[in-house]
């Protein structure tokens, strides 16, 4: 044995003594269980409780620490310490994607593979999604094969329609309202950089999207502050944005939103944006280009950021959004952003149908 590996061994010893008595309760799988539940289910798609995990507005600020904490505990163990663990032998996870995808896809396929499992990846064209088999059907019948179903979708009521009528977890791996895998991997970003998550100013300029939904979802339960800078006609939806100032108010927290990107970072300690035009949009380009002018996340508008700001985005990227400098600069995060939705997506999977439970030390969240 070399003195590195009794180096690691030894460390490794010592994380796991000092967390023993540091675990929060474990986080119970929310799955649909009995038709009682099906009516959290109604006709509108920002009101239902969060079943399986498909927008986070119904995960609570201690389970999403939790998954936080099982993510930096696989990274940490997994790619630091070389550590083999594999909850997922035997189990299998269908990937559902009505869309293109380079991060969700491989994140989870390499993910469910590093932990023991087996993924199926089914577009459109491999299965009878919705054209000669109902999604409901479909939803029923890979239930029977498989521990949970991926999706990414045009329209979340797909997703309810798959939670609905699947007897497994289903994991929302986007859809138009909200994209809750990528807030993950950015709150470990963040946790990783800054050391804590409570009291960051996270500044949104952009498309009021399913990322910013889904931060706004989550940010205010976690301790972070919230400014979102979106042009007229593309703020955030009315009801989220009551939800939110509520998980707000709950957290002490703040959201504010404007239509001036200046405004939104000033003081930010960390600025995100996004795509201006995202799949299916394609035909609005011009239209959309033209409205975002001035939103551009450049060296001019980082000026009015704090001195330790950073730069986040789910990618991929376009120049219109973010000039190379930011993009490209010291402070931006993105590539270790993207890295993280493999051991996010990791922990999700893991939560919802193992007992899986972190063994490093809890992370400090305050700073
Ligand atoms: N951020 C993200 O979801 O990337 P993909 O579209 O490549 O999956």
């Amino acid at each position: 044995m070399s003195l590195r590996s009794i180096f690691n061994k030894a460390s490794r010893s010592v994380s796991q003594l000092l967390c023993r008595n540091q675990r929060y309760p474990a986080i119970i799988p929310q799955r649909l269980r009995s038709d009682d539940s099906l009516d959290s289910f109604d006709d509108n798609p920002y009101s239902f409780v969060d079943e399986t995990f498909l927008s986070m507005k119904g995960r609570n600020e201690l389970e999403i620490k939790h998954l936080l904490w099982i993510a930096a505990d696989l990274k940490e163990r997994i790619k630091k310490w070389n550590e083999t663990i594999r909850p997922l032998e035997g189990k299998s996870v269908a990937m559902i994607f009505q869309k293109r995808s380079t991060r969700t896809r491989v994140s989870t396929e390499t993910g469910v593979a590093l932990l023991g499992g087996h993924s199926v990846f089914l577009t459109e064209s491999d299965i009878h999604l919705g054209v000669s088999e109902s999604l409901a059907d479909t939803a029923r019948v890979l239930s029977g094969f498989v521990d949970v179903i991926l999706a990414r979708v045009n329209v979340h009521d797909d997703l309810k329609t798959l939670a609905k009528n699947a007897s497994v977890p289903v994991v929302n791996g986007l859809s138009d309202i909200f994209h809750p895998l990528q807030i993950l991997a950015d709150f470990l970003t963040l946790q990783e950089h800054y050391g804590y998550l409570h009291g960051l100013n996270l500044a949104w300029v952009g498309d009021g999207n399913n990322i910013t939904h889904s931060l706004m979802m989550a940010a205010p339960k976690v301790g972070i502050n919230l400014n979102i800078a979106t042009p007229k006609g593309y703020e955030p939806h009315t009801d989220l944005r009551k939800a939110c100032a509520e998980f707000a108010e709950e957290h002490g927290t703040s959201v504010n939103y404007t239509s001036d990107p200046r405004e939104a970072c000033a003081g930010a300690n960390v600025i995100v944006t996004d795509t201006w035009v995202s799949m299916g949009q394609e035909t609005e380009a011009q239209k959309r280009l033209k409205d975002f002018k001035g939103y551009q996340v450049n060296d001019e508008l980082v000026k009015v950021a704090a001195d330790n700001w950073t730069f986040l985005h789910c990618l991929p990227r376009k120049p219109y959004e973010v000039s190379d400098e930011v993009f490209y600069s010291d402070h931006s995060l993105v590539w270790q952003e993207a890295e993280n939705r493999k051991w996010t997506v990791m922990a999700v999977i893991a939560s919802l149908v193992t007992d899986l439970e972190p063994e490093i030390p809890v992370p400090k969240w305050k700073q």
